[in-house]
């Protein structure tokens, strides 16, 4: 699992951890780190050209460290300082190891190392931090802590910061570095443990060992009904399309069974498309609403009525309060989330975290927000964020088999947190799977999940 802490958290974390060590070991272990992960970068440090911004924090403090450490290793190291004020023993390190401070020409750098803030930063980059950016425009940047100018515990980007290709973090992860769209200023994220002793973290990323602890495997005494049957309300006559692809993402296996209980006109081409499927009858879970075009209400009505856990997709958003309180998880894009919340799209896109967060809550419901990185929040603010996927992935009728697919593993027994965040993971890593870097389309997605499941560790 990848945990993401507040500031806070880390604070207090870091107090602890300093009253037990020497002076500046912490900074030193934060340091090391950053200074090898810099030299992977290069490939070597002899005769390459590093140049640090360095601001007056710690952060800029770990620069001038790392700073020394490549220059004991023979790189010509450079401060540029953007403060009046900087680390005091960075910089005697730095000049005790060669490097040199001031008149710096930008262009000539093989890496920047931006020092300039982390968990300390408030606010919009200061003018003098936003020149030296402009100034080495073009050259590799690695991050120390944070890219600086995104805001560190809610991935949100207000005006000009620093987009590195790695970014090293100390101690955990920080929600910058999962949450868009400072998530895409990160570029690959390095952690480097320095000892923090750390509590439980709002957010957090599944990985593959966690996804295959959480996935449903069938016991050596299931049956078809032991395994749970999902029951897909979706597609229409003028969306058959969204029907057959529901059940697609439903009939991955990870249920026993799937029924399909929509718009009787999409019926013969689901059972052509998929024989296994079912008709009406009990079921352990429900799929609503992609596609059910004026059937959406009533859909939703009679799928809460049942009360089993539900997946409320598309066109069933618009009633998606008849879940609230429910065992269910909303699956919205970002401008059917701004209609959930009637505020602007651009608004939602401009703060993923909170909105996702503020509908779980609204809605008394897990909610979903479909996005590069999807947020995936539970109404008492808990935070999974999906990191698997593809740009392929943005394609007609993928969302319609992520629904399904979440519907599978509710009926299965997983809770609606699990069940969501599981599915959003499967759907992404599927996506990678089936495009190996080409185009494909929502049904190869639905296609490569169980070629997927088998290639999970066993845990
Ligand atoms: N926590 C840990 O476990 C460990 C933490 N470590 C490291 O310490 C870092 C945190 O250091 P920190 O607390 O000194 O704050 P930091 O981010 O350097 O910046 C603060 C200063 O920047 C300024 N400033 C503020 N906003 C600004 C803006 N928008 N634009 C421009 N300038 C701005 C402001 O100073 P001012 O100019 O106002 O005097 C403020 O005082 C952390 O990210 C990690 O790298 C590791 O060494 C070891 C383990
Ligand atoms: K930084």
């Amino acid at each position: 699992m990848i945990r993401a802490h507040t500031t806070p958290q880390v604070r207090a974390a870091e107090a602890d951890l300093l009253a037990r060590l020497p002076e500046g070991a912490l900074m030193q272990r934060a340091a090391t780190g950053l200074g090898y992960a810099v030299l992977d970068l290069l490939g070597a440090a002899y005769g390459r050209r590093v140049l640090l911004l360095v601001g007056s924090g710690d952060n800029g403090g770990d620069a001038l460290y790392a700073g020394a450490l490549l220059a004991r290793r023979g790189a010509q190291v450079e401060a540029w300082l953007l403060s009046s004020s900087a680390h005091e023993g960075g910089v005697a390190a730095l000049r005790a190891a060669g490097g040199r401070i001031g008149a710096v020409r930008p262009a000539e750098f093989d890496v920047v190392v931006d020092g300039i803030v982390g968990i300390g930063g408030r606010g919009r980059l200061r003018p003098g931090a936003v020149a030296a950016l402009e100034a080495v425009a073009g050259v590799p940047v690695v991050a120390v802590d944070t890219p600086s100018g995104v805001d560190v515990d809610t991935g949100e980007v207000d005006g000009p910061h620093v987009t590195a290709d790695v970014t090293v973090t100390f101690g955990t992860h920080k929600t910058c570095h999962l949450v868009d769209p400072a998530a895409q200023a990160c570029g690959a994220v390095h952690l480097v443990d320095i000892g923090l002793d750390l509590p439980e973290a709002p957010v957090e990323a599944l990985q593959a060992a966690d996804v295959a602890a959480l996935v449903p495997r069938p016991h050596l005494d299931d049956h078809k009904y032991t395994r749970g049957v999902v029951g897909v309300r979706a597609g229409s006559a003028a969306y058959p399309g969204a029907a057959l692809l529901s059940v697609a993402g439903a009939a991955c296996g990870l249920a026993g069974m799937v029924r399909y209980d929509g718009d009787p006109a999409a019926l013969d081409l689901v059972r052509a498309a998929h024989p296994e499927v079912v008709g009406p009858g009990r079921v352990q879970a429900w799929v609503v609403g992609s596609g059910s075009d004026t059937g959406a209400e009533d859909a939703v009505h009679r799928s809460v009525a049942d009360g089993v856990p539900l997946v409320v997709d598309a066109d069933a958003l618009a009633f998606a309060a008849l879940a609230r309180g429910r065992p269910a998880v909303l699956t919205p894009h970002a401008g059917e989330l701004a209609r959930m919340l009637d505020v602007d799209r651009a608004e939602v896109e401009a703060r993923w975290l909170e909105h996702a967060r503020l509908a779980a809550r609204r809605y008394d419901a897990v909610v979903l927000l479909k996005g590069r990185h999807t947020v995936v929040a539970r109404p008492d603010g808990r935070v999974r964020v999906t990191t698997t996927g593809t740009p392929w992935l943005a394609t007609a009728g993928a969302g319609d088999v992520l629904g399904g697919l979440i519907g599978s593993l509710l009926a299965a027994g997983l809770d609606p947190f699990a069940a969501a965040s599981v599915g959003s993971w499967l759907h992404g890593a599927a996506a990678t799977l089936a495009s190996r870097h080409g185009p494909i389309v929502a049904s190869d997605v639905a296609a490569a999940v169980p070629a997927l499941v088998a290639t999970l560790p066993t845990p």
